[in-house]
């Protein structure tokens, strides 16, 4: 196995393209148009020029990583591709479409994975004619520092695939940890409703966006407050997780807070576009 292509070439999608390069894999870098994609390729080239900066890898590790990329806005380019890694918006309607069109156009041998942080992969599966082919490979993010990918098994995923997929994470220096696909698999059912309590904390004026981040930081020894995390997560898919824990476990528990919905809506989705809970440059 060692062609590989990631479809959504976002903050998630781009740091899945990278590792996997890094690790010697072949990679097509996928989204819908040239220019979101040759954004994904500029973080990238720049992820890779700042680790050679810092002596972590080598000039020659570096054009490695960058030759193993190869970018496209043609889903046809998965017609040769051992393993296909979605990573594009949270939304099910759009998966189903991708994995449907991914399903004619990749080889009956190819597994499909997602990068879903919440959507259940049996239902996904159900797109394809090859449900024992697809699987949950939760990066997490930046991908390139975090340890953990949560593989998920669908009803149908063979253990064929399952092994697959946990040798070729552990081939890009991951550690990868099996759950049972139910909403939110395990990082997001808990740290979900947490970042959601902290913005309902602020809706009702508990304390200041800096006092609940500060507080988290220096109480829990978290690395980003609450608040910060979900603008670095994106606002729009901390909403959407919290939709679908709602829905899926049917508990009001899980209800998405109005004020995030409200600062969604807004069109503040964090640190992606400059405004979320706090302004960036
Ligand atoms: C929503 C989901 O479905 C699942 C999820 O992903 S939930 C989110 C999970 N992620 C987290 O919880 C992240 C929490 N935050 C952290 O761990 C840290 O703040 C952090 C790793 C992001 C930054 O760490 P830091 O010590 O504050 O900053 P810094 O010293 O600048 O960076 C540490 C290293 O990470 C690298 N780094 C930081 N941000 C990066 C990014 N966006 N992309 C690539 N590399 C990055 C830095 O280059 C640095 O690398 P070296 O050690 O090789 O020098
Ligand atoms: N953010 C996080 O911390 C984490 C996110 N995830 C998951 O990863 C996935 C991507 O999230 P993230 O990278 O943050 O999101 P981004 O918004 O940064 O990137 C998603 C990318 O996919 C593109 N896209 C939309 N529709 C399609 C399509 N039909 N085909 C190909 N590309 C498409 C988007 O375009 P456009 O800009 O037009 O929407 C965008 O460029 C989601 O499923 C998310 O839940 C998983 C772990 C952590």
């Amino acid at each position: 196995m060692e062609k590989i292509m990631v479809v959504g070439a976002g903050q998630m999608g781009a740091g899945i393209a990278q590792v996997c390069a890094q690790a010697g894999f072949h990679v097509v870098l996928h989204d819908i148009d040239l220019a979101r994609v040759e954004k994904g390729f500029d973080r990238i080239v720049e992820n890779v020029r700042r680790q050679r900066e810092k002596g972590k890898i080598t000039e020659q590790d570096e054009n490695t990583t960058l030759q193993n990329i190869e970018i496209t806005t043609d889903l046809h380019k998965g017609k040769d591709r051992d393993l296909v890694i979605e990573a594009a918006i949270e939304k099910m309607d759009t998966k189903k479409q991708i994995f449907r069109q991914l399903d004619k156009i990749t080889p009956k041998t190819t597994i499909l994975a997602t990068n879903t942080s919440s959507l259940p992969i049996t239902e996904l599966a159900s797109a394809t004619n090859r449900p024992e082919k697809v699987i949950g490979m939760h990066f997490m993010n930046p991908v390139p520092v975090m340890k953990l990918v949560e593989i998920i098994r669908g009803l149908a995923t063979s253990d064929e695939t399952y092994l697959t997929v946990k040798k070729i994470t552990e081939q890009i220096g991951k550690v990868p940890v099996e759950v049972n696909d139910f909403p939110g698999f395990i990082s997001n059912r808990v740290l979900m409703p947490m970042i959601n309590e902290a913005v309902y904390a602020l809706q009702e004026g508990v304390a200041t966006k800096e006092a609940i981040d500060e507080i988290m930081k220096l109480g829990m020894n978290h690395p980003m407050g609450p608040l910060e995390l979900a603008d670095f997560i994106g606002l729009d898919t901390c909403l959407y997780i919290m939709e679908i824990l709602h829905q899926g476990l049917g508990d009001d528990k899980y209800r998405p807070c109005p004020l995030l919905r409200k600062y969604v809506n807004a069109g503040w989705l964090g640190k992606k576009n400059g405004r979320g809970f706090y302004v960036y440059e």
